[in-house]
C-alpha cells in the first residue's frame, strides 16, 4: 500500500467518484490510515485509484527504488540566487541525519519515539476535517523584466506560505532564484535543484511548492531528482486544494472538482514514470497507453461534471430570475482574499457567513438585504475573493458564480488598507476583473481595516482627497453610514431619470419606488402623483406607460 502514495496525496473524491475508488494514507507512514485526510495535491489520486480499481495498475505492484539524482539537463542562466528560511528555520543541513534516525541504539530509539510522538502531533483539524499537517518547502522565481505581477518574489514566497497554512501544511523553509527565464525541465536551474534537495533531506520535507505553474515535463521532472515519496506541487494545485477543502455547497464541490481535472488533465504523466520505474524503464509503450485510457477516463469524467454543474446552475438563474422581478438593486464586494468582505456583510445584514483570518474562507455568493435608516433598500453579495496569480481554470470554473458580479449594479472594491501590499492587491483584483465583463457596472473603493493600519489619520486624509473612496472598519462599524450613503450615490449612477405620473390605484409602486430609487419630487396632483425621480433600469420599464401619461400632460 505504500506506494500508494506515490500517487500525490490525497484528494476528497470527486462527486462522481464513489469515495471508496479513493485511498486516504498518511503520507510517510503506511500504518496511519485516515479516511477523509485532506492532504495537498490535487494531483491524480482519483484517477490513479480508479485505475487501480480498474486493474490497470496496482499500487502493490509498483515498486519504489530511490532515485539517483542525475542533474545532466543543460544548467541554466542563473544571475543571482538567494535562500531564504522561514523565520527560526535554517535551511541548511541539520544535525540528524537518516542514518542516526535508522540507528539502533538507544539513542536512536529515543529519537524514534520523539519522531512518532511530532509525527502525531502533525495530524490537525482544518476546515472541521483532521488533515496530516505536511512539512513543505517553498520555492519561486523571479524572471527579470517580468512586469506582469506586481508583488516581489519575497512577498510571494510569504503568501504561498500562507497558502500553505490555509491548506494544512507547514512552511518549513523557502528558497528563491532570479532568472532571465525559467528552465524549460526543471523550471529552476540545476544548482538550485541539488540545494533544495540537501534542504529536503535536512528539514524532512514532505513537499515541495512552487510558486508558479509547472508544467507536466517539470514536475515529472523535479519529482523523480527530489525522490520518490516528495511531492512536488505548484500555486494552483495548492489554491485548487485549499478550494476543495473549502467548498460548502453542491455547486462549489462541482466547480472545483471539474476546475481539478482540468488541471490534472494536461499533467497525466506520473502512470508512465511509475510504469517506466517499474520495468528498468522499457514499458514506454504500455506507459503511454495507460495515459491514453486515464485520460479517456479523465474526459469522461470532466464531461459528466459539465452536465451536472449545467442542471445545478439551471436552478440557480431561475432564482435569480426570480430575485431580478424584485427591482431591488444588487451590491457585489469584490476584493483580494482576506480584505473583511464577509466581515463588512456581517455587519449590515446580521447574516452570519464565516470570516476568519484564513485564504479564500468564502466560496459561495451569499446575498443578503440591507435596510438603511431611511428606508431604502439593496441587495449586498459576498463573493469568493481574488488573489496574484489566480489560475484562469478556477476563473474559467468559477465564471458562473462569478456572473453574479457581472449582472451586479454597483461593484464595491474592498481592501485592506491596513496591508503593507494593498496597492498590489489593488492591481491584482483589478486584472481578474478585467478578465470578467465587467468594466461597464460602476465602482466604489472601500478602505477597511482602518482601525488596524499604523497611521488611520493619514489614510483618512489621503482617502478624502480621492474620489470614490470610503474609509470602514468592518470590524467595529466605523463608517458604515458614510458607506451605506455613498453606495446610494453610487447606484444612481447605474439607474434613469423618469419622471412619470401615477394613477392612485398604484400605491404599491410609488411605495416600492420611494425604497429603491432616489425621489427627488414627489407631487399629489387630480390624475395620480406626479413623481421625478432615479430609478433602477429595471423598474424604469415598468414605468413606461405612466411615462407617456405624463408626457401627455399638459
Ligand atoms: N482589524 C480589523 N480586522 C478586520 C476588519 N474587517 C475584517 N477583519 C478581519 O480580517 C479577516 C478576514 O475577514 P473576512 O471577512 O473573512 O475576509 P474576506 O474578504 O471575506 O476573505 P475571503 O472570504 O477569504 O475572500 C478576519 O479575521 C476579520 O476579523 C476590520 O475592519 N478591522
Ligand atoms: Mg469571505
Amino acid at each position: 500500500m505504500m506506494n500508494a502514495s506515490l500517487y500525490g496525496s490525497i484528494v476528497r473524491p470527486s462527486p462522481v467518484i464513489p469515495e471508496h475508488y479513493v485511498p486516504c494514507i498518511s503520507p510517510r507512514n503506511p500504518n496511519r490510515f485516515r479516511k477523509e485526510s485532506k492532504c495537498i495535491s490535487s494531483r491524480l489520486s482519483s484517477i490513479s485509484a480508479l485505475s487501480q480499481e480498474l486493474g490497470l495498475v496496482s499500487s502493490n505492484d509498483v515498486s519504489l527504488q530511490s532515485s539517483v539524482i542525475k542533474t545532466t539537463e543543460p544548467v541554466q542562466e542563473e544571475e543571482k540566487e538567494e535562500v531564504s528560511a522561514e523565520p527560526g528555520i535554517d535551511s541548511e543541513v541539520s544535525g540528524i541525519t537518516p542514518e542516526d534516525k535508522a540507528s539502533g541504539s538507544p539513542t536512536g530509539a529515543k529519537k524514534k519515539k520523539e519522531e512518532q510522538d511530532s509525527y502525531d502531533n502533525r495530524f490537525t483539524i482544518r476546515n472541521g476535517r483532521e488533515v496530516f499537517e505536511e512539512k513543505a518547502y517553498l520555492v519561486g522565481v523571479e524572471c527579470k523584466g517580468d512586469t506582469q505581477y506586481s508583488f516581489g518574489i519575497e512577498e510571494s514566497i510569504k503568501e504561498l506560505a500562507q497558502l500553505a497554512d490555509t491548506a494544512g501544511l507547514m512552511a518549513v523553509g523557502s528558497t528563491y532564484q532570479k532568472l532571465s527565464k525559467p528552465n524549460p525541465r526543471t523550471y529552476i536551474g540545476s544548482g538550485k535543484v541539488s540545494e533544495i534537495k540537501s534542504a529536503i533531506h535536512a528539514l524532512d520535507v514532505e513537499t515541495v511548492i512552487f510558486d508558479d505553474e509547472l508544467s507536466a515535463g517539470q514536475l515529472r521532472n523535479l519529482e523523480k531528482t527530489f525522490g520518490g515519496d516528495v511531492r512536488v506541487c505548484d500555486r494552483t494545485a495548492l489554491i485548487l486544494d485549499i478550494f476543495n477543502q473549502r467548498a460548502a455547497t453542491h455547486e462549489a464541490t462541482l466547480q472545483v472538482a471539474l476546475a481539478q481535472m482540468e488541471y490534472q488533465l494536461p499533467r497525466l504523466t506520473k502512470m508512465w514514470t511509475h510504469l517506466e520505474r517499474q520495468s528498468g524503464g522499457k514499458v514506454k509503450g504500455m506507459g503511454e497507453k495507460q495515459i491514453e485510457v486515464d485520460k479517456r477516463i479523465l474526459r469522461n469524467e470532466i464531461g459528466v461534471l459539465k452536465k451536472e454543474l449545467e442542471s445545478v446552475r439551471k436552478h440557480r438563474k431561475q432564482y435569480r430570475n426570480r430575485r431580478i422581478s424584485v427591482p431591488v438593486p444588487v451590491v457585489s464586494l469584490v476584493g483580494y482574499t482576506n480584505a473583511g468582505k464577509s466581515t463588512l456583510l456581517n455587519q449590515l445584514t446580521g447574516a452570519d457567513v464565516l470570516a476568519e483570518d484564513k485564504l479564500f474562507a468564502t466560496l459561495d455568493p451569499t446575498t443578503r438585504r440591507v435596510q438603511m435608516k431611511n428606508g431604502k433598500e439593496f441587495l449586498l453579495t459576498d463573493t469568493v475573493g481574488f488573489i496574484q496569480k489566480l489560475p484562469t481554470t478556477l476563473i474559467a470554473a468559477f465564471r458562473a458564480t462569478l456572473e453574479e458580479i457581472s449582472e451586479s449594479s454597483l461593484l464595491v472594491h474592498v481592501v485592506d488598507i491596513s496591508h503593507p501590499l494593498s496597492e498590489q492587491q489593488i492591481d491584482a483584483v483589478d486584472k481578474v476583473l478585467s478578465e470578467l465583463d465587467v468594466s461597464s457596472i460602476p465602482r466604489l473603493m472601500v478602505w477597511n481595516k482602518v482601525d488596524k493600519a499604523s497611521d488611520p489619520l493619514k489614510i483618512r486624509k489621503e482617502a478624502e482627497k480621492r474620489e470614490d473612496v470610503v474609509c470602514i472598519s468592518a470590524l467595529n462599524g466605523d463608517g458604515l453610514p458614510e458607506f451605506c450613503s455613498a453606495v446610494q450615490e453610487k447606484l444612481k449612477d447605474s439607474m434613469v431619470w423618469v419622471e412619470a405620473l401615477l394613477p392612485f390605484d398604484k400605491g404599491d409602486l410609488l411605495s416600492t419606488i420611494h425604497q429603491v430609487g432616489m425621489v427627488e419630487k414627489s407631487e399629489y396632483t387630480e390624475e395620480g402623483t406626479f413623481i421625478r425621480a432615479h430609478v433602477p433600469l429595471r423598474f424604469a420599464r415598468l414605468l413606461t406607460p405612466m411615462r407617456q401619461l405624463c408626457a401627455s400632460r399638459p
